[in-house]
């Protein structure tokens, strides 16, 4: 893997300001095997110098004004904007996505560095009326501490900067372990956050043994925020862990999104939105729809449109041009894409495209089309994580918005619809904590996104964002009476 600028390229982990550790765990290319590169197999003791790093740099940091903090985030923003090529390139080896999606998780992943180190300079306080004509009531919002952050392969930067982002502009120190199939484009971003100046132990990253890291990052007394993106099941698991020492949690979870299309939706539209909700990231995003459910009065002409764009979706090295679908990230990965495609046709449903692996080999699967889906069906309840339309029928808006909304996630949900009661009807009646109404797309710095039941909680992006890692304290100031 050629970079432009090679010292972006680390094979060592970066903790307190320095590089350390030995070249240990394989990190390959899933569409072609390369070995891109090997980093440290670290665990508990590295993972708790890691914190007393965090620790260590707190107090300063969090005594910087928001300007400073600001000033430091913002030259950290545009050295992700000069190297965007490089990281791109990075997360395309490292986790498959096409170029041209890397490039703009880039844009996105760095918005959030931009967005909150403007937020900086706005996390307010307030005084409130008191009830003592010799006291007054100040609010302030003063940083957490030391955050411990554990993120997905599946955007292997953006999910770092939605977190570490807000954290950095509260005052707030950071440990972040990444996804062992992913660790290059997290220490990409901390080259360029050494470059920009950020300080010796703010922004830490540690690679390794995720169960041990995690037992640390969620015991070390000097945690005080565990913030997750990944698994429902492994969110749990780190929910319970962090109960012991009451640490605040912020999950990011797994998702079941349901993509409904009305009989008096833009069809065209209503087609290019569920293919880019469906197939972005060979559909290995938490928010893609996992289930498109079509009214009677379209669906003939809804499935047939959209089995034909899906067919015709170039599949390859996501390095190349034009490539629209990569490899799935591991072999477990297409796995579970054809138990959940095989569980279908046995209880009924039919392939209409795909249905089987690439003939590139390896992990490349077929993008994939299911019709007459039902919800009995294991596809219908589980999140498939792979490039498979599972496409349901349905009568009344009653009946899908039941069915939509049978569940235990609740992170994105999306219709298609012109009728303007519809749409407040039923975009209040999904229980989920985002709805894409007439949008196939919805993610963006500029909003709080998060889910409710088991997609998670707490919000990443807005002024929301900051919530999570900031505390709310009060002062009454007495003896003010004349
Ligand atoms: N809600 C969101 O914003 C969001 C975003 C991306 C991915 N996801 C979800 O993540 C899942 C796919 O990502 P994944 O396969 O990386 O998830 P995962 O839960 O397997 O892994 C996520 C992270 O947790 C670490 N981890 C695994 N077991 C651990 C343990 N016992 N202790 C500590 N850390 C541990 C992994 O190393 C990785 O860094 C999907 O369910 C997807 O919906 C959610
Ligand atoms: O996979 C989950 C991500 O949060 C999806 S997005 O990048 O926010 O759209």
């Amino acid at each position: 893997m050629k970079l432009s600028d090679q010292s972006l390229l680390k094979e060592q982990c970066y903790v307190g300001g320095e590089w350390l550790g030995e070249p240990a765990d394989e990190v390959t290319n899933p569409a072609t095997g390369e070995v891109l590169a090997r980093v440290p197999r670290f665990g508990s003791e590295e993972a708790a110098l890691a914190i007393g790093k965090a620790e260590a740099a707190f107090t300063s940091w969090a005594a910087k004004t928001a300007k400073e903090r600001a000033a430091v985030m913002r030259r950290w923003y545009e050295l992700m904007v000069q190297h965007r090529e490089d990281l791109a390139l990075l997360m395309t080896s490292e986790q498959g996505k096409p170029l041209a999606e890397a490039r703009g998780e880039a844009d996105y992943a760095a918005s959030f560095v931009e967005f909150y180190g403007e937020e900086a300079k706005r996390i307010n306080g307030e005084t409130l009326p008191s009830h003592r004509d010799d006291a007054r009531i100040l609010v302030l919002r003063q940083p957490a501490g030391v955050v411990a952050a554990i993120t997905p392969w599946n955007f292997p930067m953006a999910m770092i900067t939605r977190k570490c982002a807000p954290a950095l502009a509260a005052g707030c120190t950071v440990v972040v372990k990444p996804a062992g199939e992913t660790p290059l484009t997290a220490l990409a971003l901390g080259v360029l956050a050494e470059k920009a100046g950020v300080p010796a132990g703010v922004f830490n990253i540690v690679t390794g043994d995720a169960k041990a890291i995690g037992e640390v990052f969620t015991s070390h007394p000097a945690v005080r925020v565990v913030a997750f993106t990944g698994s429902t099941p492994v969110g749990k698991l780190l929910m319970k862990q962090a109960a012991e020492g009451v640490k605040k949690v912020a999950l990011e979870l797994g998702g079941n999104a349901p993509f409904i299309v009305f009989d008096d939706a833009d069809l065209d539209e209503a087609v290019a939105g569920a293919i880019i909700c469906k197939f972005r990231n060979m559909g290995q995003t938490c928010v893609c729809a996992n289930r498109i459910y079509v009214q009677d009065g379209i669906y003939d002409s809804f499935i047939e449109k959209f089995a034909k764009a899906a067919e015709g979706l170039k599949v390859g090295n996501g390095a190349e041009a034009n490539v629209q679908q990569g490899p799935l990230i591991t072999p477990k990965a297409v796995d579970k894409v054809e138990q959940h495609i095989a569980d279908a046709t046995e209880k009924g449903a039919r392939v209409m495209v795909g249905g089987k692996r690439h003939s590139l080999g390896g992990t490349f699967f077929q993008p994939t089309v299911l019709a007459n889906v039902t919800q009995d069906m294991a596809i219908a309840h589980e999140e498939t994580f792979g490039p498979v339309a599972a496409i349901f029928r349905f009568r009344t808006e009653d009946e899908v918005v039941r069915y939509a909304n049978d569940t235990e996630f609740g992170l994105a949900a999306y219709f298609y619809s012109r009728d303007v009661g519809r749409i407040f009807r039923v975009g209040e009646a999904l229980e989920y904590g985002i709805v894409g109404i007439n949008s196939g797309l919805i993610s963006t710095e500029l909003a709080p996104f998060g889910g409710i039941k088991e997609s998670g909680m707490g919000r990443e992006g807005s002024h929301h964002g900051i919530d999570e890692f900031t505390n709310i304290k009060y002062m009454l100031v007495g003896g003010l009476g004349t």
